[in-house]
């Protein structure tokens, strides 16, 4: 318990500085996504209705709403892990723009018998020498403050150090899209608001297009310059969260944000 207690303190004191980190060596070319009419199916189960939507490069979109609404599936989409029943799905650079797109999830999905700098490599894939991969990694795990775990094994971690080797693991390769399918899910409260802190200055920092399903309507206003509300596979509200980045948690202007989010979510 004490050790828990140690690290999770340690943590925080690393996490509270996060807004104030200098920029890394890293830089991304950021990728517009446009979808138009979009529409997937599973069986009779029509759960994409017809999606229409221009992100621009580099925009921070969330998209939120109910349980089985259809935020993963709109996902996996733009991943191309699925593919839609119709409709079409453009990056504006074309297919190796789709190809620089990256994802992480809830779970890390770390390898446990590769070291934490190893485990950052394979988002580098085949045909990268030793040398070059394992300074990307450092210089990725250097962008997520973690680059003295770097010969650490992931079963050593905490649950948000092993949240932050994934976003690492996802950065190394200087993605132009990443994708975000409820990444801190699984994590406690107070380490999801300081890895929303390192995520929003990543962001910031390397400029990439992000697109983040989540549950927690809070996250999305504190993150995103745009939240789009799912329902029954068709877009509700499409709404601009124009305060400036970094954000307080708890600021009036969000909180009133986050009331119509939840309102046009719930319906009350
Ligand atoms: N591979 C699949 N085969 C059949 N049905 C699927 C498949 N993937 C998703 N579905 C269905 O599509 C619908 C939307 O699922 P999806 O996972 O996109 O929702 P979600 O909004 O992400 O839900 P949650 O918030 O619970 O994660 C659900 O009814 C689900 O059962």
């Amino acid at each position: 318990m004490a050790f828990v207690m140690q690290e999770r303190f340690q943590e925080s004191a690393e996490e509270a500085e996060y807004g104030a980190r200098p920029t890394a060596a890293v830089q991304i070319g950021a990728v517009a996504i446009t979808l138009k009419g979009l529409e997937k199916s599973f069986g009779g189960n029509r759960v994409l209705r017809g999606i229409s939507l221009h992100i621009p490069a580099g925009q921070f979109v969330a998209v939120i709403g109910k349980s089985g609404c259809g935020k993963s599936t709109l996902l996996r989409i733009l991943m191309g892990l699925d593919a839609p029943t119709a409709g079409e799905l453009a990056f504006d650079s074309g297919s190796d723009a789709r190809e620089s797109a990256r994802i992480v999830f809830q779970e890390p999905r770390l390898l446990p018998w590769l070291t934490v700098a190893d485990n950052v490599a394979v988002g580098l894939g085949e045909g990268v020498d030793k040398g070059t991969a394992r300074s990307r990694a450092l210089s990725a795990l250097e962008e997520v403050q973690l680059a003295e775990k770097a010969g650490e094994w992931p079963a050593r971690l905490s649950g948000g150090q092993r949240q932050r080797v994934a976003l690492a693991r996802a950065l190394v390769s200087k993605p132009g899209v990443l994708a975000l399918d409820e990444p801190l899910g699984a994590l406690d409260a107070l380490t999801r608001i300081s890895m929303q802190q390192l995520l929003s200055r990543v962001w910031r920092e390397l400029g990439f297009t992000a697109v983040l399903v989540t549950h927690d309507v809070s996250e999305a206003v504190h993150l995103a310059d745009r939240v789009i509300v799912l329902d029954e596979g068709r877009v509700a509200l499409d709404l601009a969260i124009p305060q400036s980045h970094p954000r307080r948690h708890g600021s009036p202007e969000l909180a009133e944000l986050e009331g119509r989010l939840l309102h046009a979510i719930l319906g009350t």
